[in-house]
């Protein structure tokens, strides 16, 4: 397991991350979610050993992470990083060996990942003549050779179309089932939602949410919709409600006191007939704004 413990990174008097903790366990996948500036960035790069922490600890498999662990480590970092003329195979294998790999299971292992990625035909191209979604992919592979002990990808996802969302997603998910603890960054929460097993959410340097998506949606608002034969209007006056939106005969309902929505019900039925009442389980995207508000 890779673990972050009271990260913090100050630029000037600015705290970016502020005192940031989570776990990335093994065999997962961890979606670091968080709007422009959040910290996502910077407290990767202090994982990664990039930017130097000014408190907090990184560790992995539950001691201090060291450099010979980082260079076991698959990092796609913001700025990405690789050479725009050169031919996109030589580079791969350039870099694969840095990181100790023999040049010929380098050439072999990449040469399945560009055909996977339908780039076979394009390997002694020049990365900057490849579109920028493939070129994103050919950054991804960068990450994943040699086999990787953990993934820190800043935003693989941003650029790729649904088809190569897919293959990505896919490919992380081998890495996550063979052991690898794997954590992104993304600003697609439907996407995050459905593929990731914990998701830590980051606001103004902050975690202020993290756990699995069950969990989150458990500790949101309980929430409820109602339909009535009749005009809804009155339910403005129930105390222990915060009315979201109530529109002819419906209503949707955030519980603030324990037990108003019975106390809603009951009034419901004395006054008429009832067609709908039921919890409303939140999006992702609508718990997300609620704790980055
Ligand atoms: N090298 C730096 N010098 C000064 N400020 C920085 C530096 N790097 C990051 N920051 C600031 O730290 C804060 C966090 O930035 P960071 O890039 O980590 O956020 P992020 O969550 O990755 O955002 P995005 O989703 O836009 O990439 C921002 O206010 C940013 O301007």
């Amino acid at each position: 397991m890779l673990e972050v413990s009271g990260l913090t990174r100050r630029f000037g008097d600015m705290v970016a991350v502020d005192d940031v903790s989570f776990p990335v366990p093994s065999g997962g996948l961890t979606g670091f979610v968080g709007g422009n500036g959040a910290g996502k960035t910077t407290t990767m790069r202090m994982i990664m050993g990039v930017l130097a922490a000014h408190a907090g600890t990184v560790s992995w498999q539950g001691h201090a992470v060291t450099r010979a662990d980082r260079r076991r480590f698959g990092y796609m970092p913001e700025e990405r990083g690789l050479y725009p003329k050169q031919p996109i195979l030589d580079q791969l294998v350039y870099l694969a060996r840095l990181r100790g790999m023999s040049a010929a299971d380098a050439r072999r292992e990449i040469t399945v990942l560009l055909e996977r990625f339908g780039l076979g035909g394009r390997t002694k191209d020049p990365l900057e003549k490849l579109s920028l979604g493939n070129q994103q992919r050919v950054q991804i592979i960068a990450a994943l050779v040699p086999a990787p002990a953990a993934l820190v990808l800043d935003e693989p996802f941003s650029g790729l179309d649904p088809d190569a969302i897919d293959a990505m997603a896919d490919l992380l998910r081998e890495h996550a089932r063979d052991g690898v603890p794997v954590v992104f960054s993304s600003h697609q929460l439907d996407l995050v939602d459905r593929l990731c097993d914990r998701l830590v959410v980051m606001a103004r340097g902050r975690v202020v949410a993290q756990g699995t998506g069950e969990e989150l949606r458990a500790d949101a608002s309980l929430r409820y919709r109602l339909v009535l034969g009749g005009d809804a209007g009155w339910v403005r006056d129930v105390p222990g409600l915060h009315v979201r939106d109530v529109s002819g005969p419906e209503a949707e309902v955030e519980v603030l006191a324990e037990g108003a929505e019975q106390k809603l019900l009951a009034e419901a039925t004395s006054r008429g007939s009832v067609l709908d009442f039921h919890r409303v389980v939140p999006r992702l995207s609508e718990i997300y704004r609620e704790v980055t508000a």
